[in-house]
C-alpha cells in the first residue's frame, strides 16, 4: 500500500469519526467546544473540578454538556432542573456511571455508592432500609447522646476538632453497625477503615486510571495491566476490615445491624462476603461525612462569627443554662435548625455532586439526554447560586428563616436526589443538629492567635479535591461558655450510662414498643 493510499485512510476515518460525533451530539445541550476524539477530556481538571465546572455553567446555561473521551456528562446548575430531572424523572435518572478502577477491580462490584441501579441494588436497599428509616434512626438518639457527650467533654481539653469530630462519628456508626464503641479514635480498627476511605479516594480520582478512560483495557491480563496489582491489595485490605468486623459483630452479645441483617429473607439470597461489603460500606460512608460536615459549620463559626451570638440566644432562651438541648428541642429552636442548614448549603462535603446516569434516552427542554449519560448535580453551582441565594458567600443562617425574596426554586437537596439519595440522610441529620445544638450551647469557638497577636486569619475558600470534599487544615480554640457550662458539660457525661451494650440493647426494645419489624 502506498503512502498516500494510507494517508487518505486516515483523513478518510478522521472525517468518519467527526460526521458520526457531529450526529452523537446533536440536540445535546450546549457546552464547551470539543476536540474529535477525546472531547473536553483535556479541560476536565483533577484538582477542584466543580469550579471549572461552575464556570461551564455560568457561560453556557444551567444545563451543559461536555464529552469526556466516549462518555456524554451533563452538569446541571439550577436547582428546580435537578429535581425535574433526577428526583421526578427517577425511573431514568437512578444508575450510576461505570467506574472500572474504584468499582469493579478495587471493591468488585460490591460497593452501594457506586453499584448500578438494577435487581441487585434493589435487593441491597430492601436490605438496609429498615435500619435507616426516619422512625429508626429516632431509635439511635440514646447513642448520639452518649457520643456528643463524650465530644463535649473532649472539648474541654483538646481543640483538636478534626479527630473529635471523627470519633464521634466513627464511634456512632461502629456502635450501630458491629456493637463495637470506639473510645479514643485511636482504635487500630479506625486506622485501617480511614486507610480503606484513602484507598477508595484514590481509585475513584478522575484523570488517575487511564483504565477509566478506556475500560476495554482491563480485560488485558495483569502482567499488562499494573492498576490491577493496586486493586488488588487494596481489595485485599478491605476485605479483611469488613469481615473481621462482621465476625466481631455477630459474636457479640449485643443488638447490632450486623444481626438484623443476618437474620433477613435478602441476605439469605447473599454470599458472606457481599453482606460484609454491605454493613461494611454503610460503616464507612458514616465515617467521614457527618465529622466533615462538622468542620465545614467550624470553618463557618471562624470565618463569620456574628450568628453565634444570636444562636446562643436562642438557646439560652428555650434551653436554660443547667441542661443541654436535646433532639426533641430541634422545633424550639429555629436559628439552630437555620445555622445546621445553612452549614450543609455553605460548603458541601460533596460540591461536585455524586454523579448519576441514565437508563435511556430522555428528551428535557427541547435537548436530547442520551442513554448511558453521567448526569452531575453541581452542589457548588446550586448552592452558590446568587439568583435564589443573596450574597451567597457568606454563611448566614437568616436566609433560612426569611422568605425568599425571588420565586425560584432553592436548592436543598444537600443529601442529593430520587432513588439515589443519601439512605443515612436520617442519622446524619439528627447527627448534625445534636452537635451543633450543643456545642453552641456550651462554647464559644474563636481563631488561635498568630505571633503578630492578632487572630490568624482563614481562608475559607482552600478545600480538598476528591469523594469528599474537606477544608484544608485550620485551627480554632473551643472555650466553655462559662464555669457553670463545663460543670454541666462534666456532670452530664459521668452520668451517662456508657455500655454500649445496654444502650443498643434499649434501642432494641424501643423498635419493638413502637412497632417496628426488628430481625436479629
Ligand atoms: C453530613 C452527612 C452526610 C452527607 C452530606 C451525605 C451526602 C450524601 C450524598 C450527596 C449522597 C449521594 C446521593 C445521590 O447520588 O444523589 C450520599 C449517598 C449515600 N450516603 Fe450519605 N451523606 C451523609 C452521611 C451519611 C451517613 C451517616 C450514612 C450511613 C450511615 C450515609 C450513607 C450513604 C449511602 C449508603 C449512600 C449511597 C446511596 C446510593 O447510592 O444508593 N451517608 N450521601
Amino acid at each position: 500500500m502506498s503512502a498516500t493510499i494510507v494517508l487518505w485512510s486516515i483523513l478518510g476515518l478522521v472525517v468518519l469519526r467527526v460526521i458520526y460525533e457531529r450526529i452523537r451530539d446533536r440536540s445535546l445541550p450546549p457546552g464547551p467546544r470539543r476536540l474529535p476524539l477525546i472531547g473536553n477530556f483535556h479541560q476536565a481538571p483533577t484538582e477542584l473540578p466543580w469550579i471549572t465546572y461552575r464556570n461551564w455553567i455560568q457561560e453556557y446555561g444551567p444545563i451543559t454538556s461536555a464529552q469526556f473521551g466516549g462518555n456524554t456528562v451533563i452538569f446541571i446548575g439550577d436547582a428546580s432542573i435537578a429535581r425535574d430531572l433526577l428526583d421526578k424523572r427517577g425511573n431514568i435518572y437512578s444508575d450510576r456511571p461505570r467506574m472500572v478502577m474504584a468499582g469493579e477491580n478495587l471493591t468488585k462490584g460490591m460497593h452501594l455508592l457506586l453499584r448500578r441501579y438494577d435487581e441487585r441494588y434493589k435487593l441491597h436497599q430492601r436490605l438496609d432500609a429498615p435500619v435507616l428509616s426516619p422512625r429508626a434512626s429516632k431509635t439511635y438518639y440514646p447513642l448520639q447522646d452518649l457520643e456528643s457527650k463524650q465530644l463535649l467533654f473532649d472539648f474541654l481539653s483538646t481543640n483538636h476538632f478534626r479527630k473529635v469530630y471523627e470519633r464521634y462519628a466513627a464511634s456512632l456508626v461502629y456502635s450501630l453497625a458491629y456493637g463495637i464503641r470506639l473510645q479514643t479514635g485511636a482504635e487500630p480498627m479506625l486506622k485501617h477503615a480511614h486507610q480503606i476511605q484513602e484507598n477508595f479516594g484514590y481509585a475513584g480520582r478522575v484523570g488517575t486510571w487511564i483504565v477509566d478512560a478506556l475500560p476495554f483495557l482491563n480485560i488485558l491480563p495483569s502482567c499488562l495491566a499494573p492498576w490491577k496489582k493496586t486493586a488488588e491489595a487494596f481489595y485485599h485490605l478491605e476485605k479483611a476490615l469488613h469481615l473481621g468486623n462482621m465476625q466481631t459483630a455477630l459474636a457479640s452479645k449485643s443488638w447490632n445491624w450486623a444481626k438484623e441483617f443476618l437474620a433477613s429473607k435478602e441476605a439469605s439470597e447473599m454470599s458472606d462476603i457481599e453482606l460484609a461489603y454491605n454493613v461494611g460500606i454503610l460503616a464507612d460512608a458514616g465515617l467521614d461525612t457527618t465529622s466533615v460536615q462538622m468542620r465545614m459549620f467550624t470553618l463557618g463559626v471562624i470565618s463569620y462569627p456574628e450568628f453565634v451570638t444570636k444562636a446562643q440566644q436562642e438557646l439560652d432562651e428555650v434551653i436554660g443554662l443547667d441542661q443541654l438541648p436535646t433532639l426533641e428541642d430541634e422545633p424550639d429552636l429555629p436559628y439552630v435548625t437555620a445555622v445546621m442548614k445553612e452549614s450543609l448549603r455553605w460548603r458541601s462535603i460533596v460540591p461536585g455532586g455524586i454523579p448519576h446516569a441514565t437508563l435511556e434516552e430522555d428528551d428535557y427542554l427541547g435537548y436530547r439526554i442520551p442513554k448511558g449519560a453521567t448526569i452531575i448535580s453541581l452542589f457548588w453551582a446550586m448552592a452558590l447560586d446568587e439568583n435564589t441565594f443573596d450574597r451567597p458567600l457568606e454563611f448566614r443562617p437568616e436566609r433560612w428563616l426569611e422568605v425568599p425574596e425571588s420565586g425560584k426554586e432553592r436548592f436543598v437537596n444537600f443529601f442529593g436526589y430520587g432513588r439515589r439519595i443519601c439512605t443515612g440522610r436520617h442519622i446524619a441529620k439528627n447527627s448534625l443538629f445534636l452537635l451543633i445544638a450543643r456545642i453552641l450551647w456550651g462554647f464559644n469557638i474563636c481563631p488561635t492567635i498568630g505571633d503578630d497577636g492578632k487572630p490568624k486569619q482563614v481562608n475559607d475558600m482552600h478545600m480538598t479535591s476528591g469523594f469528599v470534599s474537606s477544608p484544608l487544615p485550620f485551627e480554632a480554640i473551643f472555650k466553655p461558655r462559662s464555669e457553670h457550662h463545663k460543670e454541666i458539660i462534666e456532670s452530664s457525661w459521668h452520668n451517662a450510662e456508657k455500655d454500649v451494650g445496654v444502650i443498643l440493647g434499649s434501642i432494641k426494645e424501643k423498635q419493638i414498643s413502637i412497632g417496628l419489624k426488628v430481625r436479629g
